[in-house]
């Protein structure tokens, strides 16, 4: 018993959010050439019943060796942790949709590439939705109950040799008050004009510095300010400054995109092996430690500041809440839970919108016409480049929309999404155990024969109803927020942000690409591998 749970808890997550991990290369063959549409890996669907199932250990997938599992296979190269999305290729090809994976002794990993079995997965993930990572983080904030009430939102619980308690209860109370006003438009569309104000700044900024010849060395830099100072906007009620020029080292804004970007490197590492950790302050588990004493000293700043502001402030009937206050007017959340909210946005909200732009843009760069369909579609609605971009105008972005969705088709940030079965369930006609740690394969999935058509191909029209190359997808391949109730809770809001920079973007400038073929490597999230080197060409009716 207790070398299973070492071993479960040596390696229990593998990456982000639990599954949730890899990718890489974003031009290069994904798909397979043994499976086509015909392929025998993708039988008919299967039911999902306990009825007639096939025992758990039948199910095909790399044969372990005692004691180690199969996590050799990662030290010599067969397998990759950095490379998940090659190696879930590889394990499909080999032994089909569906995938045992004895990482370590009583550790079973089971990869799921059907859609219907990502379906199911969704449909038993139970009340409290599961996902084992940032369990450091969580560790961190335990420890300090005079800031935090509990682990926040992207922990999900805690394990560790000795004990086993999930936090789901808590993270349900959290979750369902945070979540209420994101679900409501009208919260989400009274950030239209200051996000296409800071979209308009940036994109006179990108003007300037290819007037002055002063562009980034990596656009990423770029796009990580942009989209901190949305955040800044949309937690703080505040602008950051992110993007005035000659930004130093001990600026906030530095220090906050360096601290998130700490944090996230080193979850990880501190998710995975023997959590030393929590005996002992290891170089990663501080580095977090320092990290998030900052960002929580920048959160109660400026939440303190806006509770001291709301003593004194009259809301006339019917005038609009920020989302800061209306989380600081809630009956069902205090301000501890508010300042874990804003560390928890800050955490997630940065590199995701900022690497996934990089991708929407690398795929418009590499595919002009495409980019010339959307600058059309743009100038429609907006005639002169300082025009400005409204809700409704959003609403009719419809190729826009179709391009980023054929992006994160091909690029989404994570692989798919981690999830720990709460009970027993039946996965393509196969019987699998309560805890078994299931991981959708939608970024394999997504680039395969069998579900699209020329998947390897940039086509935002397979996406528009009427278009010759519409297709009719099942729902479950392209999910880049997760699904359910444990999916992405800033959806709406980051897709807004999304869309009015690509407008304004593609507005203002004709953009080429300048870099190698961009490679991902997989961090927490799926990160560009190489600088991004983008050329904007400003357009003669800017
Ligand atoms: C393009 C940008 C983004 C993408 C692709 C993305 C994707 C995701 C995914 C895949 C998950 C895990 C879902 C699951 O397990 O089912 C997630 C969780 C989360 N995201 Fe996002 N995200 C993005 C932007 C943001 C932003 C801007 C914020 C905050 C302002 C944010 C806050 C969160 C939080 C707090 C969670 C944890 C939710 C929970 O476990 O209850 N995300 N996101």
């Amino acid at each position: 018993m207790f070398v299973k749970r070492l071993c479960r808890s040596a390696f229990l997550s593998i990456k982000f959010w639990d599954g949730l991990c890899v990718g890489k290369q974003v031009g290069r063959e994904f798909s397979h050439t043994t499976c086509t549409q015909t392929c025998k890996h993708q039988s008919s669907p299967i039911a999902n019943t306990e009825k007639d199932a096939r025992v758990f250990s039948s199910i095909p997938g790399p044969k372990p060796l005692p004691l180690v599992g199969n996590i050799w296979r990662y030290a010599i190269g067969q397998y990759s942790f950095d490379q998940l999305h090659t190696s879930g290729l590889k394990k499909y090809q080999q032994f089909g949709s569906i995938v045992r994976e004895e990482i370590l002794p009583g550790v079973n990993l089971l990869l799921l590439y059907r859609p219907e079995d990502i379906e199911h997965m969704y449909q038993v993930e139970g009340r409290y939705p599961s996902r084992r990572s940032h369990t450091a983080l969580e560790f961190y904030r335990l420890q300090r109950p005079h800031i935090y009430n509990n682990g926040g939102l992207l922990p999900t619980f805690v394990f560790s040799i000795c004990f086993h308690r999930r936090n789901g209860p808590e993270w349900h109370r959290l979750r369902q008050a945070l979540q209420r006003p994101l679900n409501m438009p009208e919260n989400i569309r009274q950030y239209i004009p200051g996000i296409d104000t800071i979209a308009h700044e940036f994109a006179g900024l990108i003007s300037a510095s290819v007037k002055t010849a002063k562009t980034s060395p990596d656009f990423l830099e770029d796009l990580s300010k942009v989209f901190l100072e949305f955040l800044g906007l949309v937690t703080f009620d505040t602008r950051l400054g992110s993007l005035e020029k000659n930004l130093t080292t001990d600026s906030c804004p530095y220090k906050l995109i360096k601290a998130a970007g700490d944090t996230n490197n080193e979850i990880l590492r501190t998710d995975n092996g023997l959590q030393l950790w929590r005996k002992w302050k290891t170089p990663s588990y501080k580095r977090i430690c320092r990290s998030q004493e900052y960002i929580e000293s920048i959160a109660l700043e400026f939440v303190n500041a806006k509770k001291a502001e709301l003593l004194t402030k009259n809301f006339a009937a019917g005038s609009q809440k920020t989302l800061l206050e209306v989380y600081l007017t809630s009956k069902d959340l205090d301000v501890k839970d508010v300042v874990t909210m804003v560390a928890d946005m800050l955490l997630a909200g940065i590199d995701t919108s900022s690497y996934t732009m990089s991708f929407i843009l690398y795929h418009l760069a590499k595919n002009p016409l495409s980019q010339e369909k959307i600058y059309l579609e743009v100038k429609q609605f907006l005639p002169k480049s300082n025009s400005v971009i409204t809700s409704d105008i959003l609403a009719q972005l419809k190729y826009l929309k179709a391009a980023v969705k054929e992006s994160f088709r091909l690029n989404p940030i994570s692989i798919g999404v981690g999830r720990i079965l709460p009970e027993d369930a039946s996965f393509s006609g196969y019987h699998c155990p309560k805890n078994t740690i299931l991981v959708s394969q939608n970024q394999v999935s997504c680039r395969l024969k069998y579900y699209f058509k020329k998947p390897l191909q940039f086509i935002p029209e397979r996406w528009i109803k009427g278009d010759p190359a519409y297709e009719k997808v099942h729902p479950y391949l392209v999910l880049p927020f997760g699904h359910g109730p444990r999916a992405c809770i800033a959806r709406r809001l980051a897709e807004q942000n999304l869309y009015i920079l690509l407008a304004r973007l593609v507005r203002q400038f004709r953009i080429e690409w300048h870099g190698a073929e961009l490679d991902v490597r997989s961090k927490l999230i799926n990160r560009p591998a190489v600088p991004l080197k983008f050329n904007f060409i400003e357009r003669t009716d800017s």
